[in-house]
């Protein structure tokens, strides 16, 4: 199955509403459609006669060595996409031996998540990505959950300082879960009631000194998402991160933005010598993933792609998704004349139409 099948898929299995909710931006969603035609624009200058008979396209990142450089980014409400939701994401997850984020908006506990990532593969990479919440004990019960759990790696997004407007979810009237489902980490939470979409509060008063503040107060590593702009990058850096993934946020946040992948290389010219740089956003091919590794990406994190082999097919759709992209990447490595991820050099990437 292609991933043009699984998306198509999705569309006929899912309630509109939903298939709404994972697919839209914000504004026109423009940028939502950059993200992917901004890799039309960049292109693969092959070297030739320097590969080997088979690839290594492992790769080390915080907390975790993984064998492809592809990242299941965090999307919220899995059970609203099928019944296994969250489990069956994080079996096929580990099971192609890759990171897996849940996070706050998860309809499935993290301990629960990361159980069923242990029925695949007994050593998996659960990371947790977490809204910073503006009462720090609240975050602090999060930070203590996920880790409970055995996340090996926090993720803070950053790039919501408040709800974005999803235009097709305000046009359905899509603004809290059916009944039966809920954001599980919020529950129990000290002051916080009992979590729905909406009890996850955001807060355009959260600053670095409150990530800082969240990077004190864990062993863990804690990568930061969301980030466009160097600078910030750098100020991650400063305030701990031990990771930095470019992203708007699937074009789910502000729609004036640039494409996530336009943003790459001023971010990995800032930060990518001190913590690894992944970048999310319109990744939906082998040689998208290529292009990323090629600008300096460590590893790239894939979003609705995933969600739609999941609602096409529970586990084995997650699974196809994620052995389709590793399949292409490793087929473009070959092609690339590449034995491992660091063979692809940002002298191998032109910009269409700008060959010399
Ligand atoms: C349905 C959906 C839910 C999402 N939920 C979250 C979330 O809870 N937390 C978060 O940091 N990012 C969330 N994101 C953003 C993704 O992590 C990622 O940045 C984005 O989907 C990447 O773009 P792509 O879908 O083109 O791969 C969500 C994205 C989608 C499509
Ligand atoms: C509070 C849930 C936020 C989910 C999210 O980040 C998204 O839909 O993009």
């Amino acid at each position: 199955m292609t991933l043009r099948a699984l998306h198509d898929a999705a569309r006929r299995t899912l309630d509109p509403v939903h298939f709404d909710y994972l697919a839209g931006g914000t504004g026109e969603e423009r940028v939502l459609a950059d993200n992917e035609r901004a890799f039309d624009r960049y292109l693969l200058l092959p070297r030739v006669l320097c590969g080997s008979e088979t690839r290594d396209t492992a790769v080390d990142l915080p907390g975790a060595r993984r064998t492809a450089p592809v990242v299941v980014a965090p999307t919220a409400f899995h059970r609203l996409m099928h019944p296994d939701g969250e489990r069956a994401a994080a079996r096929a997850a580990a099971a192609e031996g890759v990171v897996l984020v849940t996070g706050t908006a998860a309809t499935t506990a993290v301990d629960g998540v990361v159980e069923a990532a242990r029925e695949a593969d007994p050593d998996p990479a659960v990371w947790f990505q977490l809204y910073l919440h503006p009462r720090q004990e609240v975050t602090e019960a999060l930070v203590r959950r996920a880790e409970t759990a055995g996340c090996t790696a926090l993720v803070v997004t950053v790039d919501s300082p408040v709800f974005g407007r999803h235009t097709r979810d305000l046009r359905n009237g899509f603004t809290d879960l059916p009944p039966g489902y809920a954001a599980e980490n919020m529950r129990d939470l000290p002051g916080a009631p009992p979590g729905s979409l909406i009890d996850i509060p955001m807060s355009p008063a959260l600053s670095w000194r409150d990530f800082g503040e969240t990077v004190r107060m864990t062993s863990l590593p804690v990568l930061v998402k969301g980030v466009l702009h160097p600078a910030d990058a750098r100020l991650a850096v400063e305030h701990g991160a031990a990771g930095v993934i470019v992203s708007n946020h699937g074009g789910r946040q502000c729609d004036a933005v640039p494409a996530a992948v336009d943003c790459l290389p001023a971010v990995v010219g800032a930060v990518a010598d001190r913590v690894p740089v992944l970048l999310d956003g319109g990744v939906r091919r082998g040689s998208d993933v290529a292009v990323a590794l090629a600008l300096g990406a460590a590893a790239v994190g894939v979003g609705r792609p995933v969600v739609w082999g999941l609602a096409a097919g529970g586990e084995a759709g997650v699974r196809a998704v994620l052995g389709a992209l590793r399949d292409e990447y490793d087929h473009t490595l070959a092609l690339c004349g590449g034995r491992r991820n660091t063979d692809l050099t940002k002298d191998m990437i032109v910009r269409r139409g700008e060959t010399w």
